[in-house]
């Protein structure tokens, strides 16, 4: 058996992170879980997630609940519960009131599901991150979030179009907050193989323009059409498939460092990650020039708002 749980399922990343994860083979048992009062919403999503499954041979075995109890056993536990940013709002306006929800969460996943891996999307994603590693108790190889790895995907798509080339022949990272103060990494960006520094058209590229569009985008489609889902659901999948599959790609997801970035750590925050059945593995690397700059400040920045957080939730409790 192998169960992925889904915990926020009534929302909107969580209803859909239930369809692409559910594509993913590996799985056998699916559990979605939502707050007391939405049984029928639950009931609702999984009649209608099994008429998809019906449609495209899917066999997995779905099931609802409101109890976190119910979540032991999993593989991975998938934690989109909280509330999401309104229109003109910052992701670290939601700190506080995701860190309530994040951290009683966590507790009583470290109480009944001590072997799962506890994957955090809710936002601000770092520090959800940090405090479910706290509060959970768990080791820090079972917990990460999002991170950066959608921005990773958003530059990525920007790149393949200004240079008309499939997505596929692009790589490149972003790491850092997930958030204003994310930093490119244009030395570990390549296309087609070669790097992109390399190539004689680097120069006209619009870089500021591009990271600047992956700063907003979050900020855009809540602006335009409420929240961002196919994005994010995707980008959910990618991770479940990895860790299930055991597949140890490198991905740029939020996890803790203790110095493994040019020597900065003590904090949980986007970073290149090895991912697989065991949890995740931060890359040890060395950053160039600018790029050590504007770690160090997002270091800073997430640090920040992380013990702030963390101390106002000892006051609260
Ligand atoms: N890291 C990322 O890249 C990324 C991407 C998209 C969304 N998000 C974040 O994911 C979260 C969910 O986004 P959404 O658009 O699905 O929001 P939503 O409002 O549609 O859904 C929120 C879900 O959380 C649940 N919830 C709310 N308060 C709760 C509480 N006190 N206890 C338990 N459950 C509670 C709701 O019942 C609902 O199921 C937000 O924090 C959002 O910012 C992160
Ligand atoms: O921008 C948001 O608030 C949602 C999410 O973090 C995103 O980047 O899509």
């Amino acid at each position: 058996m192998t169960k992925v749980t889904i915990l926020g399922a009534t929302g909107n990343v969580g209803a859909f992170a239930a369809h692409t994860v559910s594509e993913i083979p590996y799985v056998s048992d699916m559990l979605l879980v939502g707050r007391p009062g939405r049984e029928d919403f639950l009931a609702g999503c999984c009649r209608d997630l099994s008429d998809s499954f019906a449609a495209r041979g899917t066999d997995v075995r779905l099931s609802y609940s409101t109890s976190l109890l119910d979540a032991k056993d999993s593989d991975v536990i998938i934690c989109t519960a909280g509330v999401p940013r309104r229109p003109g709002q910052d992701r670290n306006d939601l700190a506080f009131e995701n860190a309530k929800i994040i951290a009683g969460t966590a507790e009583t996943i470290g109480r009944t599901s001590p072997d799962a891996i506890l994957f955090l999307v809710t936002n601000p994603v770092d520090v959800m991150t940090a405090v479910a590693l706290k509060y959970s108790g768990l080791p820090s190889r079972q917990i990460f979030g999002l991170g950066t790895h959608l921005d990773s995907m958003r530059l990525k798509s920007l790149i393949a179009r200004y240079f008309r080339v499939h997505v596929s022949e692009v790589h490149t990272r972003i790491i850092g907050e997930h958030g204003d103060s994310m930093v490119p990494l244009w030395s570990a960006t390549t296309i087609g193989g070669i790097r992109i520094t390399n190539l004689p058209t680097f120069s006209g590229l619009p870089a500021q323009e591009m990271i600047e569009a992956v700063r907003t985008s979050g900020e855009a489609i809540i602006r335009d059409k409420g929240s961002t889902v196919y994005g994010p659901g995707e980008a959910i999948a990618t991770l479940v498939r990895t860790i299930l599959g055991d597949e140890n790609r490198i991905l740029t997801v939020s996890s803790y460092i203790k110095s493994e970035i040019h020597g900065i750590g003590d904090v949980c925050i986007g970073v290149p990650a090895r991912i697989n059945r065991d949890g995740v593995f931060p890359v040890p690397l060395s950053l160039e020039g600018s790029e050590v700059a504007g770690f160090s400040e997002s270091v800073k920045k997430i640090r920040s708002v992380t013990a702030d957080v963390m101390e106002r939730l000892e006051e609260a409790r």
